[in-house]
């Protein structure tokens, strides 16, 4: 990372009102930014052995106004007072009941929260108090075999967070193996996970590693962990507890050491409490939880993430440029997409900014002309169909180019371009590209 982007680190600290929660059997938290989960499971931090509250029930954390209350997805509901809620800031001391339990919160002042210096941490960049934060945390555990759950919507850089903890601890050296929990075949799963030996069924060919074997002395990344389907979950938390693993048709254990980090875009509280995923497996993962923000509520990180990006595409001295442009034209944006959307319209933007009013052209039309019909829609003038030529160009020299780079794959391609898999086919398509 260059000195750039320490020295234009300013925001230092944030403000919160945290303040404490007494349980029904007379204990009292402190309620700060990092989130109290409280359920009747045993590993929940507030543990409520009452058979109306759910397994994962909801969680307190403080936020800037007061201390916020969020369902989980419970089942019997989340009152302050008399009021069922889903999300709520509260300001006052209050009553909150789950099942026919009673809790009581009590907000206290505004204070200061130091979130740290750092405005990098490996390829993430940010200058947001919460990206602040979410750097510091990973700084923390990055070094240490904690396993780590991260949290966030689609395209907020939740396998980037992933790498850049792999690529900050001490099995750096070691594998960095990445599971779609998502794409797992039924029939393959077991095997997937654990390998297999030869003849253990039908096309057993091989005896084979799965991906935990591959993972040892390095990390494993389970990707869309919430997919991970329910009967492999008890067999990879008895691995991830025993630190050993069985091959599939095979009799003797391996022993494995596998730092375990994922990423999940669901609601697992809802998840766990309709019975499609174990708490025990959740609470064995989530040693630490990172929760990366939506890019709508940190907009203040755009010009870091401009500038990251511009440098990215080789294009730094565009940077200014294209941050003007989306602050004057993309302002009220709330990028559904989050930061892999914004790459995307800032790389093409960057690459060519060079043109007096490109910009405009570039993402009018990369926003609304469907791939497959970069066509005119009405009379085309000279300076419209030079422009569409440009992007045309500029699209399948990038995408030559990336196949190249990928050798084909195209998941190394998305994972490269920041782009879901079925786009980078639509563009392959679109040029005629061929990945060999
Ligand atoms: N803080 C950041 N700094 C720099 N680049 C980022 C940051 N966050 C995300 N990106 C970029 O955004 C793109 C999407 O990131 P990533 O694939 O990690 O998202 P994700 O949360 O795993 O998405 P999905 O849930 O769809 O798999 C990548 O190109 C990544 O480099």
């Amino acid at each position: 990372m260059d000195e750039n982007h320490a020295t234009k680190a300013r925001v230092l600290h944030w403000f919160v009102r945290g303040g404490s929660v007494r349980t029904p059997d007379g204990k009292t938290l402190t309620v700060d930014v990092d989130p109290i989960v409280i359920g009747r499971d045993e590993g929940a931090q507030i543990s409520i052995p009452d058979p109306e509250v759910s397994s994962i029930h909801c969680e307190l954390r403080a936020v800037n106004e007061g201390i916020q209350v969020r369902d989980l997805g419970s089942t019997n509901g989340t009152f302050i007072g008399l009021v069922r809620v889903k999300e709520a800031v509260v300001t006052t001391v209050s009553e909150l009941t789950v099942g026919s339990s009673r809790l009581v919160i009590e907000p206290a002042a505004k204070r200061r929260v130091d979130v740290g210096f750092s405005n990098h941490f490996g390829s993430l960049v940010g200058n947001s108090p919460r990206m602040r934060r979410v750097f510091s945390i990973l700084e923390k555990v990055a070094p240490t075999s904690l396993s780590v759950l991260i949290l966030g919507e689609t395209g907020t850089g939740k396998e980037v967070v992933a790498k850049s903890v792999h690529d900050a601890s001490p099995q750096r050296n070691g594998p960095f193996v990445v599971v779609d929990c998502g794409s797992i075949p039924p029939m393959l799963a077991e095997s997937l996970l654990f390998g297999h030996e030869r003849g253990a069924f039908t096309g057993a060919h091989e005896r084979r590693k799965g991906a935990l074997g591959e993972a040892d002395g390095g990390t494993l990344f389970l990707d869309e962990l919430g997919e991970l389907p329910l009967d492999l979950q008890p067999k990879l938390l008895r691995a991830l507890a025993e630190r050993q693993i069985k091959r599939v048709g095979g009799s003797q254990v391996e022993p494995i050491d596998v730092r375990v980090l994922a990423a999940t875009r669901r609601d697992l509280g809802r998840e766990m409490n309709a019975g499609r995923f174990r708490s025990d497996l959740f609470f064995r993962i989530a040693q630490v939880r990172v929760e990366l923000p939506a890019l709508r509520e940190r907009l203040s990180d755009l010009p870091s993430l401009v500038e990251e990006v511009c440098r990215r595409v080789g294009k730094p001295e565009h940077a200014q440029t294209v941050i003007a442009w989306l602050e004057g034209h993309m302002g009220s944006h709330d990028w559904p997409g989050n930061v892999r959307e914004l790459v995307n319209v800032a790389s093409v933007a960057a690459t060519l900014a060079g043109e007096p009013g490109a910009i405009d052209d570039v993402l009018t039309l990369t926003r609304e002309q469907p791939l497959d019909a970069a066509r005119p829609s009405g009379p085309a003038t000279a300076f419209s169909e030079a422009k569409r030529t440009a992007i045309a160009s500029f699209e399948r020299e990038y995408f030559t180019d990336l196949t190249k780079r990928a050798g084909g794959n195209v998941s190394e391609m998305a994972r490269q371009s920041g782009m879901e898999r079925h786009h980078v086919r639509a563009y392959l398509r679109k040029y005629s590209i061929d990945k060999q």
